[in-house]
């Protein structure tokens, strides 16, 4: 049995700490603060982080095969140049809906960008309900919504033969798969494979390892899971040191550490007093599982 070590590697209390995805040109952790709209990139070298302020809420990161990044800002997908601190638009969604923002965004292993959107929160899980769709920005930049009806659209990924997209809509308390057509980006035969348990809460991002098995953070319930889309049974908990964790990705030498965000919005002072780390990013290693490389988008 190998022994889980959990380390806080960025205590700066972020409000919605989210989309971590590891960046291995840069040996370093890219993900988002989406109430502080800041996207950060902490060095596993230096152990430093490095922010770039934005001017919208922004949901999630993802690499860029010509090296820079795409963000997803408010209703928009956007470009991020890092060096620059260049932001630019690249689609719009939602126009028609003034209080949606996005949420959580994922490449898909052809390099399309999926992202969902929601309704702005008023407090955490509680916001206007089904007025989030499911998005796919193609690499020729155009944009297809796959539903509405979405209440908090939420994590995402593929399986290892891409033949079956995970999704999560955090208030259906479920982990969904569809059937996914990797040739032209379109999904269908939408099924739950898994249910949340009452203290598991809430059902928020997810990634997959090597072995196929998906990884669910549970906002509110301060783990993460781990679960076999197949059986649709719980294989694994892993516990963290705080309650709003809200996302989970693979990274470091060979993908063999998990990242984990976290939350600190809505929880009141003497909340914040018992999970002084609440916020904070942590490192878990000796899993031993690996993940699988983030997919860069490829317009
Ligand atoms: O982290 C996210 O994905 C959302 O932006 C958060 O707001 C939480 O998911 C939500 O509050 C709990 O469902
Ligand atoms: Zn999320």
């Amino acid at each position: 049995m190998s022994s889980v070590k959990i380390e806080c590697i960025a205590s700066e209390g972020y409000g919605i700490g989210e989309s971590p995805v590891w960046d291995a040109k840069e040996s370093a952790l890219l993900y988002v603060d989406i109430t502080g709209r800041k996207v950060c990139r902490w060095s596993s070298v230096t152990k430093q982080v490095q922010a770039i302020s934005v001017d919208a809420p922004v949901s999630s990161v993802a690499l860029r095969k010509s090296g820079d990044y795409v963000i997803t800002l408010g209703t928009r997908f956007a470009a991020l140049n890092w060096k620059e601190q260049l932001v630019t638009t690249i689609a719009h969604v939602d126009k028609d809906k003034s209080n949606n923002r996005f949420n959580d965004g994922k490449v898909d292993p052809a390099g399309r960008y999926f992202a969902g959107t929601m309704a702005e929160e008023i407090r955490p899980a509680v916001l206007e309900r089904h007025q989030g769709s499911l998005y796919t920005l193609f690499t020729d930049l155009s944009v297809v919504k796959h539903f509405d009806q979405v209440d908090i659209s939420n994590g995402l990924d593929w399986s290892l033969d891409h033949k079956t997209f995970f999704y999560i809509d955090s208030l259906s308390y479920s982990v969904d798969a569809f059937d996914y057509d990797l040739q032209t980006g379109k999904i269908g035969n939408r099924r739950s494979i898994y249910k949340l348990e009452k203290e598991e809460s809430i059902p928020d991002g997810m990634c997959i390892d090597t072995e196929g098995k998906l990884w669910v953070a549970c906002y509110d319930g301060g783990r993460v899971l781990r679960l076999d889309p197949e059986t649709g049974k719980r294989l694994q908990t892993v516990k963290l040191p705080v309650d709003k964790t809200t996302s989970c990705c693979f990274g470091g030498k060979d993908y063999s550490e998990m990242y984990v965000t976290s939350a600190s919005v809505g929880m009141d002072k003497e909340w914040l007093s018992r999970q002084p780390q609440a916020g904070g990013v942590f490192k878990i290693t000796g899993l031993g599982v690996k993940g699988v490389p983030p997919h860069p988008f490829a317009g």
